[in-house]
This record gives structure tokens, C-alpha cells and sequence, in this order.
């Protein structure tokens, strides 16, 4: 039975104001360059411009390279059928699109903005648009009725060379022939036995079930109804586009159609499907009542009288949001990207597989915070993507780029798809390029076997398998094999597809001599053997670190249920300090990948600690493949004011010029000397040649507060504190990580081996 427990509700106050405040609608306008000085202004407007616009009227193609119109995509309506509110004029379906082009932006990245055209009439309509569409990367059609839609969309298509879609047709068809793909999977339907009613033969309607028939339904398997009951074939007054989906049947109503159907999809209008209707279809029934903003039928109603009933609206509130939303900003960010001239029918079936596949997928901690926690899992009440996933952005275009270019309808063919990947993924997440390339480094280097200590937690697991798939190594986990198992199982994930292996310390065969080993190296620390031993058995940290020190694997990572200076302390009772042991975050924000060390272990760190943080420090970003940049951070600048912690840094300074580093340092200055060229100008002695990316601050207080502020300020990522400098690779991460952290810290781990082995 559907969940029903994270439904919201709002007032109609609630809406008018959310559209109201703090300024009225939903999207503004972003400038992409700065306004700042005469010389941007003559660049930018009047006489500058007048250079791309000899360029362009010489090759209108120039447009791509000075304007925004690659990125840059119109929804465009009349408002003759707003959701299933039906046609209230031009100015009424404002809201409507606003609310699209807020979320092209939102999802994909696409630039947009609405027009509404101020007719019904589409030769009138179709004049308009086509003398202005040349603006736009892409036209995204929206809320117009059928069967006008029909004749509009395709005298567009024929008279503009860029894609022309009207969602309410195509991006319906996607989400729901998706959604039926999985609904069928969970349910052992196959397409080709499966008997689909279309109550709403509109827009969405007929191109949903023409999609559905593309990937598998039979055509005599289907039934669609309008308004005026079913549309048999011979039913007089029937336009040539429900025409061409007539069946031979002698069903004449709704409820007559639905009788022992396995599927019904509503794209009519609120209440056209009855509880009756529902209790009348097959055993498993599918029903998508996706009307908007009010379903066919309510999940309650469908609840009251099927519990095996597989249920789907459009809206939010509900589970299983089939919903165009999930198409549109993906299909254009692929086809925007490739410059294609269409979206065609390989494109839409491309998206329509690729959101089937995302939802049997691990679905990442962010999209559970993004709902209340829910968890979701391939299963009833989760079919289909949810839109808060961010894995959309990086999954889906590719999919849909590949097909343009498959099919020949792309401009500008994308030749590393790889790489594109990486560049959507870093649109959302601007930790994704460092990460990818961390990542490359692992998977290039011998496997790597990666201890996840605390095993039998449900998100290391997760993690583990995780880890595994994207094949960065071979995962251990540390605990009891039936719990672990138990645990996986819940998670939905199956041990016995992966090399997961599963150590547990207190019957492992390695038990003995890890505990004669440990006991060797704290017998004049205090220890007895005895309590050596409750260590190995008892705590994972102490087992996971001695595995790494007697080369049974090469790193471990664990945090997730204790605090990192409490996890230190043991890792460090089992392993040594190679050299200075650091903590150092890594902070992404407006372009910049910065360094900050150090983040956990040196408190008041004395001017000798401070040179070998700077000197730890450095060398990890040169193992990452940049030439350090470290600039000491301190209230005062090149002794002014003085003051005991800048005496510190000062002297750090020295140390470094007396030892003689093969890296650029200065200090100590605020942080906008480091980070700013023009602040720099003011001091010519400054050895910096460049902007710093280390930052090498007096204090743990300073360099954690600052860390964390940035990243609670919004705009940033920061990953880490990588832990630096101990004998073996250890990562710990903070309490309660999640997934894509843990997965992100055990590659870390991978990578230091991986370098060291290298170095
Ligand atoms: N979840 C989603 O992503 C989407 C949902 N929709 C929803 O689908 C619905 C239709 O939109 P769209 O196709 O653009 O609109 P159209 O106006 O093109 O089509 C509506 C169709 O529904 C039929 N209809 C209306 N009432 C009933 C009824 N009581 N019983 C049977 N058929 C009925 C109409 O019949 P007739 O032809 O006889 O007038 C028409 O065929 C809307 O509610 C819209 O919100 C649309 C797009 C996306
Ligand atoms: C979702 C949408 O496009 C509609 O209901 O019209
Ligand atoms: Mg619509």
C-alpha cells in the first residue's frame, strides 16, 4: 500500500503568498559578466557589442559563441489547457511557466524564460513563435490543447532548426512509459501481455501511449477513452490523431474498458476514475492518475479497495511523482549540449530507459534528506526517480546526447562522453572533477583492498557496495557475516552479485597473531596482553589498523559512529606518524579548489609545527597533481599588528627560508591578500606568484571555524579534513557520514596508497 504518510498540504494563502514574496514570481535574471567598470561597460553594450553582431549577421551559427542562446530555452503557451484546469487564457498559465523555467534552471542548468502568446488560434500562434524562435537554443511548448498542440508542434519543428517539444506530450510520454517499464519489472508484467486503458486522449495521452507502444505494448492491447467514452475504431467525429490510436473493442465506457486491465493511465482531468473502476482490474494493477493538479484518483481512494495496486500521480506530495519534470530539464540539457536540431524518437526512448535504470539503483542519502528521510528503495512505492536526485543532471544527458548523436541530429557531437559526464556533474557538485580524478588515479592503480571498519553499520555497507560498483578497489567489511548480511538484504543490496569480503576479528584465523603483534609494540606502553586482546576482538578500529600494519590490506576507512579524536587515538596506538600528521580540508567554492590545513590535530600548532604543516601540506596538493601555492594566514599583516600568534607564523617563515622548499610560501597575511591579485599589488616584495591554494592557518580554531563557516554559508563543498601522515592510509570520517562521503573518504584512503605506491 503506498505510503501516504509524508503527504504535505498548504493553504491557497500559502501559494499566493509563496508566488508573492519576496519579490512577485519565481525567476530573475543572472548577469554572466561584470559590470563594474567603463571598460565592461564599453565591452558589454555600445561599441563593443557592435563586434559579435558583424560576426553573427556574417554566421547566424556565430550566435552559439557570443550569446546565451545555447544555453537558453523558451516556454512558450497560449494557456488553452493549464494542468487539467483547462483553458483560462494566455496570462493565466504565467505562473505555470515561470514555475518550468525555474526549474530548467534548478535541475539542469538551462537558462529560461516563458512567453505567452496571446491567441488561440495557431496559425497566429505558430506566425509569433516562429519569428521570434531563432532567440532560443530550444522551444519547450507547454499547456496547449489538443489536438491545436499537434499541428502547432510539427509546422514549428518543420519551420525552426532547433528542437521543438511540447512537454505535455513528449516529456509526459517519457516519465510515464518509464514508469511503466519498472511497474511492469516489480510486478513480473510484460509489456508485450499487458492490457493499458488511456483514460485521456489529449496531448499527453496519445503520446504516452504511442511511446509505450514503441517499447513493447501491442497496439490491440490498448483502449483509449475521452470525453465521450471509448475511442473504438468506426467512432464517428474522431480526429486523425486519436483515430490512429483506435482499437477493435466492444467496450463503449471507462469502467467497461478497465475491467480485468492491467494498467490504466489517467491524463484527463480530477475524478475520472472511480474506486469501482480500480476494483475491477487485474490482480497487481498499475495505475498512473497523473492529472494535475488533482489525480483521476486519490492514492486513498485507490488504498480503500487494492492493496496490491501499484500507484503514481504527477504530484509532489505522493509517492511515485510521475511527472514531466523529471524530463524536460534532462532532455534539453543532452540536446542543448550536442546543439541537436530535433528531439526524435531514439532520444525519447534513450531518457525513457535511463530513468527506468536510475531507479534500480543505490539511491543516495541526499535524495532521503531532500524527503523528510524517507528512504527509498526500488520496490511499489518507488518506480521512478525522485526530482531532488542529483544524479539526474550527470545520468540522464548522456543518454540523451548519445542518441542525437547516434541518430545524426547533433551539431556539435560530443567526443569524450566521460568527460561530459564529469562537466554535468560539476554543474551540481563542484567537488565532482577533483573526485573523478581522484578516482581515475585509484581505478589505474594495482586493486586496492579498503577495511571498512565499522562493517555492519547499513550505510557503510552501502558505501562498501557502492565502492565496489564504481570499481575502485575490493571493499572488507569488519564485523559478524549475518548481521552484515541481514543489514545488506534490507538495503536491498545482493552480497552474492559482489567480492564484498566480510572479516570478523573475533573468529578470524589472523586473530592470534594481530594480538601477539599489538601486544609486542604496547607491552611497555602499559598494556597486557589481556586487554590487547579485548582491543582486537572487541574494537574494530584496533583490528582494521592492525590489518593495514601487517600488509593483509592497504587502508581503512571508519568515523561513521565514533568521534575522529576518539578514532585517532586508537589508530594511532596500532600505527605510526610517517612525518607530520595533518589534517587537511579541501574547500570548492566560485571556481576554486582550496587547501586549509591544519583542520584536526594541532591545536596551537608552534612555529616549527606550522613549517611542517605547510611542508605536509604542500606535498599532498603536488600528489594531487598542483603545484602548491601556501600562503600562513594570521589577523596581521607582514608583522602589523604584532602579536604573539603572528611571531609564530613569522618565525614558521623563516624556518621554510632556512630549510629551502621546492614550493612557493609567504606569510603571514589576511585571506584576501592570498586570494587576490589586486590586494597583492600593494606589497611588491610578495613571492606569491599567483593566487594561494594552501592556506596554512595559525590555529585548529581558526582553520575548522573557517572551514565549517564557508560551508554553512552555502556556496561551497568542503570534503575532508583528509587525514595526512601516518604510516598507513587512514581515513576517518565525521560521525553519522553518509553514503557518498564514506564512498569519497575509502577512495581518498585508495588514493594515498595508490600515490604512495608510485612515490
Ligand atoms: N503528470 C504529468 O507529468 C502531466 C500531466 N498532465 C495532465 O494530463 C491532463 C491532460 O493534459 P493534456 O493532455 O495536456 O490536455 P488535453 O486538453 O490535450 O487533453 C485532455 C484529454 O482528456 C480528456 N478528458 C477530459 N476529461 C475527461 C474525463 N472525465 N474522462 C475521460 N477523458 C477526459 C479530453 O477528452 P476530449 O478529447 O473528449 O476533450 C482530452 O482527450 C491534465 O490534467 C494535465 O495536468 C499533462 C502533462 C504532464
Ligand atoms: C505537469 C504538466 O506539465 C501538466 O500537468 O500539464
Ligand atoms: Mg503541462
Amino acid at each position: 500500500m503506498p505510503d501516504l504518510t509524508d503527504k504535505q498540504t498548504f493553504s491557497d494563502d500559502d501559494a499566493l503568498e509563496f508566488h508573492r514574496e519576496p519579490v512577485p514570481g519565481k525567476i530573475s535574471m543572472a548577469p554572466t559578466k561584470p559590470m563594474a567598470t567603463q571598460r565592461d561597460l564599453s565591452l558589454a553594450y555600445s561599441p563593443g557589442v557592435a563586434v559579435p553582431v558583424l560576426a553573427i549577421a556574417e554566421d547566424p551559427d556565430r550566435a552559439y559563441d557570443y550569446t546565451s542562446k545555447g544555453n537558453l530555452v523558451a516556454v512558450i503557451s497560449n494557456g488553452t489547457a493549464i494542468l487539467g484546469l483547462g483553458n483560462l487564457g494566455h496570462m493565466a498559465s504565467k505562473p505555470v511557466m515561470e514555475g518550468k523555467s525555474v526549474l530548467f534552471k534548478r535541475f539542469a542548468d538551462v537558462d529560461s524564460f516563458d512567453v505567452e502568446v496571446k491567441t488561440t488560434d495557431p496559425d497566429e500562434f505558430v506566425t509569433v513563435v516562429k519569428n521570434i524562435g531563432d532567440t532560443w537554443g530550444g522551444i519547450n511548448l507547454e499547456d496547449i490543447k489538443s489536438p491545436e498542440c499537434f499541428v502547432i508542434e510539427s509546422q514549428l519543428q518543420d519551420l525552426l532548426d532547433i528542437p521543438v517539444f511540447h512537454d505535455d506530450q513528449h516529456g509526459t510520454a517519457i516519465i510515464s512509459t518509464a514508469g511503466l517499464i519498472n511497474a511492469c519489472h516489480i510486478t513480473g508484467k510484460k509489456l508485450e501481455d499487458i492490457k493499458v486503458v488511456l483514460a485521456g486522449a489529449g496531448a499527453a495521452g496519445l503520446s504516452s501511449i504511442g511511446l509505450m507502444k514503441a517499447v513493447g505494448v501491442r497496439a490491440e492491447n490498448t483502449v483509449i477513452v475521452d470525453r465521450d467514452g471509448v475511442v473504438y475504431k468506426g467512432r464517428e467525429n474522431v480526429d486523425q490523431w486519436k483515430a490512429a490510436h483506435a482499437t477493435d473493442t466492444p467496450h463503449r465506457t471507462l469502467a467497461e474498458a478497465m475491467v480485468g486491465a492491467d494498467v490504466v493511465l489517467g491524463l484527463s482531468a480530477k475524478g475520472a476514475i472511480t474506486k469501482e473502476m480500480v476494483a475491477s482490474m487485474a490482480a497487481n494493477p498499475i495505475i498512473f492518475a497523473m492529472a494535475n493538479p488533482d489525480p483521476e484518483i486519490t492514492p486513498e481512494d485507490v488504498a480503500s479497495v487494492r492493496s496490491d495496486a501499484i500507484m503514481a500521480t504527477g504530484r509532489s506530495d505522493y509517492v511515485n511523482q510521475v511527472n514531466n519534470v523529471l524530463g524536460f530539464p534532462y532532455i534539453f540539457r543532452g540536446a542543448l549540449d550536442v546543439r541537436a536540431r530535433t528531439v526524435n524518437h531514439e532520444m525519447k526512448i534513450a531518457c525513457a530507459q535511463a530513468l527506468a535504470m536510475l531507479a534500480r539503483e543505490d539511491v543516495p542519502d541526499e535524495v532521503a534528506a531532500a524527503y523528510s528521510g524517507r528512504k527509498l528503495k526500488f520496490g511499489p512505492d518507488y518506480i521512478i526517480p525522485t526530482p531532488f536526485d542529483p544524479r539526474l543532471i550527470w545520468y540522464i544527458p548522456p543518454f540523451v546526447a548519445q542518441a542525437a548523436m547516434d541518430t545524426g541530429v547533433a551539431r556539435r557531437p560530443i567526443p569524450d562522453m566521460e568527460a561530459y559526464r564529469i562537466a554535468l556533474r560539476q554543474r551540481v557538485d563542484p567537488s565532482a572533477a577533483l573526485m573523478q580524478k581522484i578516482a581515475s588515479a585509484v581505478r589505474a592503480a594495482p586493486n586496492k583492498r579498503v577495511v571498512f571498519a565499522e562493517g555492519e553499520e547499513t550505510t557503510v555497507i552501502r558505501a562498501a557496495w557502492g565502492f565496489k560498483q564504481a570499481e575502485l578497489g575490493t571493499p572488507i567489511l569488519l564485523g559478524r557475516e549475518d548481521l552484515i548480511r541481514k543489514n545488506a538484504a534490507e538495503a536491498g543490496l545482493n552480497f552474492d552479485d559482489l567480492d564484498i569480503e566480510i572479516v570478523n576479528a573475533r573468529i578470524s584465523e589472523k586473530n592470534d597473531a594481530y594480538t601477539d603483534w599489538l601486544y609486542e609494540r604496547l607491552q611497555r606502553r602499559g598494556y597486557l596482553r589481556r586487554d590487547v586482546q579485548r582491543m582486537i576482538n572487541q574494537d574494530r578500529n584496533y583490528f582494521a589498523a592492525t590489518m593495514v600494519a601487517r600488509g593483509d590490506a592497504d587502508a581503512v576507512v571508519t568515523g561513521t559512529t565514533r568521534n575522529f579524536n576518539m578514532v585517532l587515538k586508537e589508530v594511532r596506538r596500532v600505527l605510526d606518524v610517517r612525518d607530520r600528521l595533518i589534517g587537511l580540508s579541501v574547500l570548492l567554492a566560485k571556481g576554486r579548489t582550496l587547501f586549509v590545513a591544519d583542520t584536526s590535530i594541532h591545536e596551537l600548532p608552534d612555529a616549527r609545527e606550522l613549517a611542517e604543516i605547510a611542508i605536509q601540506a604542500a606535498a599532498t596538493v603536488k600528489k594531487l597533481g598542483r603545484t602548491p601555492r601556501v600562503a600562513f594566514l594570521s589577523y596581521s599583516t607582514f608583522g602589523n599588528p604584532p602579536g604573539d600568534r603572528s611571531e609564530q607564523v613569522r618565525e614558521a617563515i623563516r624556518i621554510l627560508d632556512q630549510t629551502g622548499v621546492d614550493f612557493e610560501y609567504e606569510g603571514e597575511m589576511p585571506a584576501e591578500l592570498a586570494l587576490d591579485p589586486e590586494a597583492r599589488a600593494a606589497y611588491p616584495f610578495m613571492r606569491l606568484t599567483g593566487d594561494a591554494n594552501v592556506l596554512v592557518m595559525p590555529g585548529i580554531h581558526s582553520a575548522s571555524i573557517s572551514a565549517r563557516l564557508v560551508q554553512a554559508l552555502g556556496g561551497a563543498t568542503v570534503i575532508g579534513p583528509l587525514l595526512v601522515g601516518l604510516e598507513k592510509s587512514v581515513q576517518i570520517v565525521s560521525l553519522g557520514a553518509s553514503v557518498s562521503e564514506i564512498i569519497a573518504s575509502a577512495t581518498f584512503a585508495a588514493y594515498d596508497e595508490a600515490i604512495g605506491d608510485e612515490g
